[in-house]
C-alpha cells in the first residue's frame, strides 16, 4: 500500500491554482453562454468598449469579449491535449531509455539531447508546415515538439533514481521492471514532472497561438486566441483594443500555469537525496575451486573499459558466522570488491574471477535475481538514501519476502515485525506504517539490517554501515552485527576505512591498498597491534584515541 504525500500549499501555488481554475471556469461557462454572440454579425462594426460590448466590436460588428472567451476555450483544449500527449510520450520515452540495455540507452540519450537543442517553437513551425494547416495538425506539431524536453527530464531523473540505494536493492532482490518504474521511479519523479506539466502547458499554449497567428493553426471562421490576434493585426494602430482580449487570455492562462509550476517547485520535497551506487552484471571468466566456506572469492579482477585494472586478482573466503573486515584507505577497492559479489558494479566496469560464490550460488553463472537475493544482501553507508522516501517502510521492508518468497503482505509484515523486534526496534508495527523521513538514522539502519536478514542471505555485505551515524548509534549497530554473527550462520563482509571499528568487530581482517590485499590478520592480532605491513601500521596509527593529558 502506498501513500500520498501531503501537498504543501504556498502563495504561488494558491495564486496559480485560483487564477488558472477561475480563468478556465469563466472561459467554459462564458463560451457556452456567449457562443452565438462570438459569431453574430451586427451593424455596430469597429466600435470601442461600451456597456453593451465591454471590449468593443470587430470590423464585422462581432463582440470582441465573446470572441476572446470562445477563442480561449479552443486554445485551452488544444493546449491541454498537446500537453497530455507530450507528457505521456515524453515520460514513457525517458523512463524506457533507462530500462534499455546500455548501448541502446546511450544512443537514445544522444538522440534526445540533440532533439532538445532545437527550439520547440521552431520544431513546431516546421512540423505544422509539413502537416498542413488546421487545429489537429497544430496540436500534433506542438505535442511532438514538446516531447524531447520531457523525455530528457524524465531520463535524467530516472538515471539519478536508478542509482539510489533503494533501487539498487530492489534490483538486487529482483523486483520486476514494471514494478520498479511504477513503485520507485514514478512516485519520486512526480514533483518535477508536475512542474514540467505546468511549463509544458504554458509553452504549448503560446506555441499554438503563435502557429494560429501565422496562419498554420485554426482557420476562419473557427477561432482560437492566435487566430483572433491575427484578425486584430491589420487594425493594430487604429483599434489596438482588439488585441486586448486574446492577449489577456493568453497571459492569464500562462501566468496561472507558471505560478502553479513555481508553487509546485517550492512545495517540492527538499529531502531528495542521492548516493551514487549502481548496477551492472558481472561478466565472468572461468571456473571453480572446491571450498567448504560459504563465501569464496578467487582471483577477482575488476577492470575499467579501457583495460585498467582497479582490483588486481584478490582472493579470500568467509566462513559461516564469520565477520571478515575489509579495510584500506579511500579508493583502495573495497566497495568494488563488495559490488562484484552483489553483481552491482557500475556501468563501464567489469569483473572476472576463477571462483566467486556465496552460499550455494555460483556468482559466475549469472544467477537469476531471486537466487542472488538469497545469496547476498547489502547494508549501505547512508541510511538516509537506503529507502525510497515515497513509500512506507512496510512496503519496502516486505518487498523481498513478497517478491521471492511468495509471502502474502500479512505474512511478510509479521516476519519483518519479528526481525525488527530482533534488532531492538521497540514498536515494529508503528515503524512499518512510517515513511523513512519519520525515522532516525539509527532506526533506518536497524530496519535495513532487518530487511537484509529477511532473505536469510549466505553473505551480508555491510559497506561502511556506521559511517553516517553518530558514535552511540553506531555502537548499537555494531552490537547488532556482532549478535547476528553469534546467532546465525551468516557470513559477513564488513567494509570500513576505520581500523578502530574493525578491531572491535571482526574475526579476520584483510587490508587493501591500490586494489591488492597487502595483509591478512586475525582479529586478535589486530587488537594486540601485531601487524607486519607498514601500511597497516599507518592505518592503525590513524585511529583516533582519547588521550587525556594533565
Ligand atoms: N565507476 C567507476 N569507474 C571508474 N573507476 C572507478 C569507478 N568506481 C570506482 N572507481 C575507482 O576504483 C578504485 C576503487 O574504488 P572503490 O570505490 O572500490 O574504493 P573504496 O576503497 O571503496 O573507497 P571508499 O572508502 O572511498 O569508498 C578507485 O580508484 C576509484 O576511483
Amino acid at each position: 500500500m502506498t501513500r500520498t504525500r501531503r501537498l504543501r500549499w504556498n502563495p504561488a501555488l494558491v495564486a496559480g491554482t485560483v487564477l488558472l481554475s477561475a480563468t478556465a471556469l469563466v472561459v467554459l461557462v462564458a463560451s457556452f453562454v456567449l457562443g452565438e454572440d462570438a459569431h453574430a454579425l451586427s451593424a455596430q462594426a469597429g466600435q470601442g468598449p461600451s456597456g453593451e460590448h465591454w471590449l468593443g466590436t470587430d470590423d464585422l460588428g462581432r463582440d470582441l469579449l465573446a470572441r476572446s472567451l470562445v477563442g480561449a476555450r479552443a486554445s485551452l483544449f488544444m493546449a491541454l491535449i498537446a500537453t497530455g500527449i507530450s507528457m505521456f510520450l515524453g515520460v514513457l520515452i525517458g523512463a524506457a531509455v533507462w530500462t534499455a540495455p546500455r548501448r541502446l540507452r546511450e544512443f537514445a540519450l544522444r538522440i534526445v539531447e540533440i532533439s532538445v537543442s532545437y527550439p520547440e517553437l521552431l520544431v513546431a513551425v516546421v512540423l505544422a508546415a509539413i502537416l498542413g494547416s488546421g487545429p489537429w495538425q497544430v496540436v500534433v506539431a506542438v505535442s511532438v515538439a514538446n516531447i524531447p524536453v520531457t523525455a530528457r527530464l524524465t531520463a535524467n531523473l530516472s538515471g539519478a533514481i536508478f542509482q539510489r540505494d533503494y533501487v539498487t536493492t530492489a534490483r538486487l532482490v529482483g523486483v520486476p521492471r514494471r514494478a520498479l518504474i511504477s513503485r520507485h521511479l514514478m512516485p519520486n519523479m512526480a514533483e518535477p514532472l508536475l512542474i514540467q506539466l505546468a511549463a509544458s502547458f504554458s509553452t504549448g499554449l503560446v506555441a499554438m497561438s503563435a502557429l494560429s497567428f501565422v496562419g498554420l493553426g485554426v482557420q476562419t471562421p473557427d477561432i482560437d486566441l492566435g487566430r483572433l490576434l491575427a484578425d486584430a493585426l491589420p487594425a493594430i494602430y487604429s483599434r489596438p483594443v482588439e488585441v486586448v482580449g486574446p492577449t489577456m487570455m493568453i497571459l492569464l492562462m500562462s501566468i496561472g500555469a507558471m505560478l502553479v509550476g513555481d508553487g509546485l517547485a517550492a512545495a517540492a520535497d527538499p529531502r531528495v537525496t542521492r548516493r551514487p551506487a549502481s548496477t551492472r552484471p558481472v561478466p565472468t571468466r572461468s571456473k571453480d575451486v572446491g571450498s567448504a566456506a560459504p563465501v569464496v572469492v578467487r582471483d577477482l579482477v575488476v577492470s575499467r573499459a579501457d583495460g585498467t585494472d582497479l582490483v588486481h586478482g584478490i582472493s579470500f573466503e568467509i566462513g559461516r558466522g564469520e565477520i571478515l573486515g575489509l579495510v584500506g584507505e579511500s579508493g583502495s577497492g573495497k566497495s568494488l570488491t563488495a559490488l562484484s559479489l552483489a553483481r552491482l558494479l557500475p556501468d563501464g566496469l567489469t569483473a572476472s574471477a576463477t571462483a566467486l560464490r556465496a552460499g550455494s550460488v555460483d556468482l559466475l553463472d549469472r544467477p537469476a535475481r531471486a537466487e542472488l537475493a538469497d545469496a547476498v544482501a547489502m547494508i549501505y553507508q547512508d541510511p538516509g538514501t537506503t529507502f525510497n522516501p515515497a513509500l512506507r517502510m512496510g512496503t519496502q521492508l516486505t518487498e523481498v519476502l513478497r517478491v521471492h518468497r511468495g509471502k502474502s503482505a500479512k505474512q511478510a509484515r509479521e516476519i519483518i515485525a519479528g526481525l525488527l523486534a530482533g534488532v531492538h526496534i521497540t514498536d515494529p508495527p508503528r515503524l512499518l506504517r512510517s515513511h523513512p523521513y519519520e525515522l532516525s538514522g539509527g532506526m533506518r539502519q536497524r530496519a535495513m539490517i532487518a530487511a537484509a536478514l529477511a532473505a536469510e542471505p549466505a553473505l551480508l555485505v555491510a559497506d561502511e554501515p556506521t559511517t553516517a551515524l553518530d558514535v552511540t548509534v553506531a555502537a548499537g549497530i555494531l552490537t547488532e552485527l556482532a549478535r547476528i554473527r553469534d546467532e546465525t550462520d551468516t557470513a559477513m563482509l564488513f567494509i570500513s576505512h576505520d581500523l578502530g571499528v574493525v578491531t572491535e568487530l571482526c574475526d579476520r581482517v584483510l587490508v587493501m591498498k591500490d586494489g591488492v590485499i597487502v595483509e591478512e590478520l586475525t582479529g586478535e592480532a589486530l587488537r594486540a597491534g601485531q601487524v607486519s605491513e607498514p601500511y597497516t601500521r599507518m592505518l592503525l596509527d590513524a585511529v583516533p584515541t582519547l588521550a587525556v593529558t594533565s
